[in-house]
């Protein structure tokens, strides 16, 4: 069954946080292999290599795809020359996804700046790098979170890109792509067969009729208009300031957002420690805990891997749906 393909787990920025919680990881109670460098994980770190994902191990032990980093891994101190290896093992991984020996993907945390500094990566994020390793298709980021009632999924429309730049690049197709990407992927991967979607407006409290900002009345509530037209179950353009709170989430399934930290601010507040990053569109299975490198707390072994755990389980559980 496809659901009981592995996950692979990459690696991520060595430096970060990612190495340590592969073996806390294990909790999830799903299958999965870390792929990276093993010379990564803390000391103590019951591993084995495998030479495929399907390989099997004992129980409590990480299963290991080995790829060899140029470099050790210091916490909180990126290495320019590891930075190619951990475009690789992203890379790798799809590919693995790609030719059906991996029920799908899960990344560890990448630093952006690491890589731009390390190996020129042209991208802001996995989310885009992916949609590239896929053929270019369209694609956009939910975040989810899996411990709170009623749950919050967001969808920043805009994603990597300054705010200053959100109000050029928030047009009706960007717009319009997002939702029916999110439509089509909480019926297939969430099974909610009738999605409700909530649509937040880009001004303070969404334009207030054109006297805060044009975008909703000009062609953001036109658009959706259109869109409900059709069929689809949409509300909005909503104030954003008031649509996080419990009641009023009840209403839909995923808020469409205007930007970046509109979307990821109500998300990572309210779960944090439960929030999943999934990338909807691709032809494969992606998801990633919802926090960073962390290089903070990197090699203390303080990281909490609830995010992971619940990312590997989200994977699995779309894996198995498709
Ligand atoms: N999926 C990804 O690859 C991903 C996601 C988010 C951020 N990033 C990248 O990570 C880097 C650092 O980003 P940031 O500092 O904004 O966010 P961050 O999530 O790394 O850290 C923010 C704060 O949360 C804490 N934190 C993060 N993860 C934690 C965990 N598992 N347990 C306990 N505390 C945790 C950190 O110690 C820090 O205080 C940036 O380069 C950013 O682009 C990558
Ligand atoms: N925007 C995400 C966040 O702040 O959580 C994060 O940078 C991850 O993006 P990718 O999955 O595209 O790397």
């Amino acid at each position: 069954m496809t659901g009981t393909r592995p996950i692979i787990l990459t690696c991520g920025e060595p430096a970060g946080v990612g190495p340590e919680l592969a073996p806390k990881a294990l909790a999830a109670g799903v299958p999965f292999v870390f792929l990276g460098d093993p010379r990564h994980l803390p000391p103590g770190t019951r591993w084995a290599e495998v030479a495929t994902p399907a390989d099997r191990v004992e129980d409590g032990v990480l299963a290991v795809l080995r790829h060899d980093f140029p470099a050790p891994a210091v916490p909180g101190r990126p290495d320019p020359a590891n930075a190619a290896a951990v475009i690789e093992v992203i890379a790798r991984a799809v590919h693995l996804a790609q030719s059906g020996a991996a029920g799908g993907i899960c990344t560890l945390p990448i630093n952006k700046e690491a890589l731009k500094t390390g190996a020129s990566f042209p991208f802001p994020g996995h989310t885009e790098f992916l949609a590239n390793l896929a053929g270019d298709v369209p694609v956009v980021m939910m975040l989810a979170s899996t411990t709170v009632s009623p749950p919050c999924r967001v969808v920043p429309v805009t994603i990597h890109i300054a705010l200053s730049e959100v109000p050029r690049a928030l047009n009706p197709v960007a717009m319009e792509q997002a939702i029916r990407i999110t439509d089509a992927a909480l019926r297939r991967d969430f099974a909610i067969a009738a999605p409700r979607i909530a649509v937040a407006g880009l001004n303070p409290h969404a334009g207030e009729n054109g006297v805060m900002g044009t975008e909703e009345t000009a062609w953001i509530a036109p658009l959706l208009d259109h869109l409900r037209a059709e069929g689809l179950d949409i509300s909005g353009p909503l104030p954003a300031d008031t649509m996080f709170h419990a009641p009023a989430r009840a209403r839909y399934d995923a808020a469409i957002c205007a930007y970046h930290d509109q979307a990821l601010i109500p998300i990572k507040t309210l779960d944090f420690a439960g929030g999943v990053n999934v990338t909807l569109g691709l032809p494969f299975v992606r998801t990633s805990p919802d926090h960073g490198t962390a290089f903070d707390i990197a090699g203390r072994g303080i990281a909490d891997a609830g995010s992971v755990i619940a990312a590997l389980r989200m994977a699995h559980d779309m894996a198995g749906k498709r």
